[in-house]
C-alpha cells in the first residue's frame, strides 16, 4: 500500500476555552505529531484552568454531520473521543463511527481536573453499552475505569483485572487503566490488555509538570500512531513518551491546574536546531577575525555558548557551546570540535544563572584578562563589574560548578541586571578571566570585537 504523506485523525471531544484540554489539546497533538486533524466538536465549555463555568452541547446530528463530510471528502485514517456529554451525542457518534470503521480511541472522560462533570449521569450506560465495544483502544482512568466495571481499583492487580474486563466483557479491542492515581510513586504505570496479555508503560512521575489535558492528548497521541498506521503497543509506547514531555514542559498559566504542552514535542529540537545555527554563524564571525581574537583566548582555551529558550532551559544538556572549546592556534585561533548540547560547563551554568535573572540574557563568551579590554569596555559604556575572587566563600569554593553561579549572583547584586562583562583578577590557580555577555552569539562576538578592537 501506498503511504499516505498525510494521515488524518479526527478528534470528537468538546472545546475547552482555556487551551489546556479538549479539542485544543487534541489538534495541538496532531499537529506536533504530524497528521492533519479534523474536528468534530461534541460541546462548547467556557472552561479556563480551574473551573468550569458553563456547557452548551451540539445537536447530535451536528455532531455526526461533521464526522460524515469530513469523512467524504478528506478521508479518516483514526479518531479519537473526548467529551462527550451526553447520550444522544454517544448514539449518534457510536452509529457514525461504526457505519465509516476506522481505528478509534475512546477516552472516557468524566470529571474535569477542576471537578467539574462533563458526562451527564444518564450517560454513563450509553457509553458502556455503545462506546467501549467500537474502542480500539479505551484510554480509563483509576476513577472511569472504576465506573466503567463497578470494580475497585486500589493497586495494579486491580487495574489488570479491570483493563481484561473491558476487553474480555465489555468488547474494546484493547484497555488501558492510567495509573496517575494507582499506587502513586516514582514511575506513573499504565497497564494494557490486548490481545490475551498484559503491557505495562513506565515513565518518572513529574511532581512539578502540567496535568491539565493530559487523558486528552495521551488518547490523541496514540489515534496519530494509529493514523500512521502503527500497531497499538508502538502507539501507546510513543503515546507515553510523548505526554510524559507534555507534562514535564507545561504551559504555565492560570492559577488552577496548568496545560500540557504537546508542541514540546517539536518545539525544542526545533529551538536546538536554532541554537547551533546561532552559535556556528558567530564562530564563522570569530574566524573571519581570528588574528584579533589570538591574543585573547585563554591558556584554559574559550567557548561561546548558547541556551535553548528559557521555558525549556534547565541544565547544562540544554546548553550549546564548542566541544574542546577555541584554542589559539599560530596568529589565529582553531575551533576544536563540532557545536554541541552539553559541550560546556563553565560557561553554560554562567548563561544558566544569568537567564534566572534576565531571560533574554542567553549567549556568553570568555577572554582572556586584559586590563585594556576593561577600560575599552567603559569607555563604551557597557555595563562592567568586577568580581573579587578572594571573597569567594569557602562553602562555594568546595562545592564543583558553585563558582561561576556565585560570580553571577554577585555581579547581578552589584548592579541590578545582567552585566554585559563581568571580568575578574584570578585567584591561586584560577585564570584572570572576562566574559562578554548578550541575546545571542552573534551579539556576543560583536560586542566581544567591540572591545578587542583598538
Ligand atoms: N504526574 C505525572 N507524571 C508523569 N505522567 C503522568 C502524570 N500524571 C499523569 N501521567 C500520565 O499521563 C497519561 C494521561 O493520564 P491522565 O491524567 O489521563 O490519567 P490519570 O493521571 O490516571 O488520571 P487523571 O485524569 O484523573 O489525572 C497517562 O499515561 C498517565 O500515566
Ligand atoms: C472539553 C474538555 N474535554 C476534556 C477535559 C478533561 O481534561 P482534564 O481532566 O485534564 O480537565 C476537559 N477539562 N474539557
Amino acid at each position: 500500500m501506498k503511504k499516505k504523506l498525510y494521515p488524518i485523525a479526527i478528534t470528537i471531544a468538546g472545546s475547552d476555552s482555556g487551551g489546556g484540554a479538549g479539542i485544543e489539546a487534541d489538534l495541538k497533538t496532531f499537529a506536533a505529531l504530524g497528521v492533519h486533524g479534523v474536528v468534530a466538536l461534541t460541546s462548547v465549555t467556557a472552561q479556563n484552568t480551574y473551573q468550569v463555568t458553563g456547557i452548551h452541547d451540539l445537536p447530535p446530528e451536528m455532531v455526526a454531520r461533521q464526522i460524515i463530510t469530513v469523512w467524504e471528502d478528506i478521508g479518516i485514517d483514526a479518531g479519537k473521543t473526548g467529551m462527550l456529554s451526553n447520550s444522544e451525542i454517544i448514539r449518534a457518534v457510536a452509529e457514525t463511527v461504526s457505519k465509516l470503521g476506522f481505528p478509534l480511541v475512546v477516552d472516557p472522560v468524566m470529571i474535569a481536573k477542576s471537578g467539574a462533570p462533563l458526562l451527564r449521569p444518564e450517560a454513563m450506560n450509553a457509553l458502556i453499552k455503545y462506546m467501549v465495544p467500537i474502542a480500539t483502544v479505551i484510554t480509563p482512568n483509576k476513577h472511569e475505569a472504576e465506573k466503567i466495571t463497578g470494580m475497585k481499583i486500589n493497586n495494579f492487580e486491580d487495574a489488570r483485572k479491570a483493563a481484561k474486563y473491558i476487553v474480555e466483557e465489555l468488547g474494546a479491542t484493547a484497555a488501558i487503566v492510567k495509573g496517575g492515581h494507582i499506587e502513586v510513586g516514582e514511575e506513573s504505570i499504565d497497564i494494557m490488555y490486548y490481545n490475551g496479555k498484559f503491557y505495562e508503560f513506565r515513565a518518572p512521575r513529574i511532581v512539578d509538570g502540567c496535568t491539565h489535558g493530559t487523558g486528552c492528548s495521551f488518547s490523541a497521541a496514540i489515534a496519530v500512531e494509529l493514523a500512521k498506521g502503527r500497531d497499538i503497543v508502538k502507539a501507546v509506547k510513543t503515546a507515553k513518551k510523548f505526554i510524559t514531555m507534555a507534562i514535564k514542559y507545561g504551559v504555565k498559566v492560570g492559577r488552577g491546574a496548568c496545560p500540557v504542552n504537546p508542541m514540546a514535542w517539536i518545539e525544542i529540537p526545533a529551538m536546538k536546531y536554532h541554537v547551533i545555527e546561532s552559535v556556528k554563524e558567530a564562530l564563522k564571525i570569530i574566524i573571519e577575525n581570528q588574528k584579533l581574537f589570538n591574543k585573547y583566548i585563554p591558556e584554559t582555551g574559550s567557548n561561546l555558548v548558547m541556551a535553548i529558550d528559557p521555558r525549556y532551559a534547565e541544565t547544562i544538556n540544554d546548553v550549546a557551546g564548542v566541544k574542546g572549546r577555541i584554542v589559539r592556534y599560530g596568529d589565529g585561533v582553531k575551533i576544536v570540535g563540532p557545536v554541541e548540547f552539553g559541550a560546556s560547563s563553565h560557561m553554560a551554568r554562567l548563561v544558566l544563572t544569568a537567564m534566572k535573572y534576565d531571560p533574554s540574557i542567553r549567549s556568553a563568551m570568555n577572554l582572556k584578562y586584559d586590563e585594556k579590554l576593561v577600560e575599552r569596555a567603559e569607555k563604551k559604556g557597557y555595563i562592567v563589574v568586577y568580581i573579587d575572587r578572594r571573597n569567594e566563600p569557602e562553602e562555594v569554593r568546595l562545592v564543583e560548578g558553585r563558582s561561576i553561579p556565585w560570580i553571577m549572583e554577585t555581579a547581578f547584586k552589584k548592579v541590578k541586571r545582567v552585566p554585559d562583562i563581568i571580568y575578574d583578577t584570578g585567584d591561586v590557580g584560577k585564570e584572570a578571566m572576562i566574559r562578554v555577555l548578550g541575546k545571542t552569539p552573534v551579539e556576543v562576538v560583536y560586542k566581544a570585537l567591540s572591545i578587542i578592537r583598538e
